[in-house]
């Protein structure tokens, strides 16, 4: 019997390619206004502190690769075939489903590569998907969330310990985890957005499985907007603790992200090192999910449970 073709549409937040991307991008973000020299200047000089640009794009396309692979590898029913979108730049998410239309696509099956939904992330990559897909008759199913997966879960473990693992007892007593995610201005609290309560289902689950009991939550890479957003930060929180509660160590788990770039290897790998080096602390960071196989087999899961919700 033939395989039933269904399109795999990975969607995630996008990243310059080269320098000369960077303006462009920018605006994007800034829902086309253009940024000021100074708050391009700056997002510049931040990639740069990582090395130019972002090494992003690449992950990104490795994850998504890997996952089809994963997907068609499980299971013999179904043949899926990648598409890319981005939610600032090319390939846009509309452009990965007009792609979808001129293949001939007529279900697919949506992903966002961000664990917890938020009507500013997940909700709008989604919204954006089935709007685009609609004008093409395609059938899209959307996975909403997966922070409590337990592959998730199993991964920030075995990674969070990797980091105790380097530590004698005395400085277990005096180490914190700080999980953490992007911070959203507070006006999406007004909507009874799940964002907060989902990340700090994550840190329960991460520290029941880890056994760590001394860990906090916090926001981080808040943007440069005038809104107020979600706190604390986990720069003032890392001073916070350190006074309040005697912690010489900390370990970031910046598990709203999935991939090394630029908000973890600056906001975490500078800036919260920084405040660590400051105040005389260590710093840890465990690794990334990037590609690791029990994080893309986790997805592929995750992907498959909603695939056999339709039928
Ligand atoms: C919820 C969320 C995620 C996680 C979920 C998801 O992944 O979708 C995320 C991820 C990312 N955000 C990224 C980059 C940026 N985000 C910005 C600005 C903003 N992000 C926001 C939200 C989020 N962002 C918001 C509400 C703004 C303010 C917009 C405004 O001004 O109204 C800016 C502008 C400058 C600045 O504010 O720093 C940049 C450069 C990169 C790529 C890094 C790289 O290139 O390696 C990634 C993965
Ligand atoms: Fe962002």
């Amino acid at each position: 019997m033939a395989k039933k073709q269904m399109g795999l549409l990975v969607m995630a937040y996008g990243t310059p390619y080269k320098e000369e991307d960077l303006e462009r991008y920018y605006t994007h973000i800034r829902h086309g206004r253009k940024p000021t020299d100074e708050m391009l200047q700056d997002l510049r000089d931040r990639y740069d502190a990582i090395g130019g640009i972002s090494p992003l794009a690449q992950i990104t396309q490795d994850q998504g690769e890997a996952l089809a692979n994963a997907l068609n590898e499980m299971q013999d029913d179904i043949e899926f075939k990648l598409y890319l979108g981005l939610k600032h730049i090319e390939p846009f998410v509309e452009d990965a489903v007009e792609q979808m239309a001129k293949d001939g696509i007529e279900e697919a099956v949506s992903l966002v590569l961000a664990p917890h939904y938020s009507t500013y992330s997940v909700k709008s990559y989604n919204g954006r998907a089935k709007e685009e897909a609609a004008k093409h008759n395609i059938q899209i199913s959307s996975v909403e969330s997966w922070y409590e997966a337990p592959g998730f879960i199993e991964f920030w473990k075995e990674k969070i310990l990797e980091q105790y693992a380097k530590m004698d007892e005395g400085e277990k007593d005096k180490a914190c985890l700080v999980v953490s995610a992007h911070s959203l201005p507070m006006k999406i609290l007004d909507g009874g957005d799940p964002y907060p309560d989902q990340l700090k289902k994550t840190a329960e689950l991460i520290s029941e499985a880890t056994g760590i009991t001394q860990y906090e939550i916090g926001w981080q890479s808040e943007g440069n907007t005038p809104d107020p957003w979600l706190g604390p930060d986990v720069q003032d929180l890392t001073r916070d603790l350190y006074s309040e509660k005697g912690y010489r160590s900390f370990v970031y788990a910046p598990v709203g992200f999935v991939s090394d770039h630029l908000e973890v290897l600056y906001d975490n790998d500078y800036e919260c090192k920084v405040v660590c080096e400051e105040l005389g602390a260590n710093y840890y960071r465990p690794e990334m999910p990037n590609t690791h196989p029990t994080f893309i087999y986790t997805l592929a899961g995750v992907v498959m449970q909603k695939v056999k919700e339709q039928v």
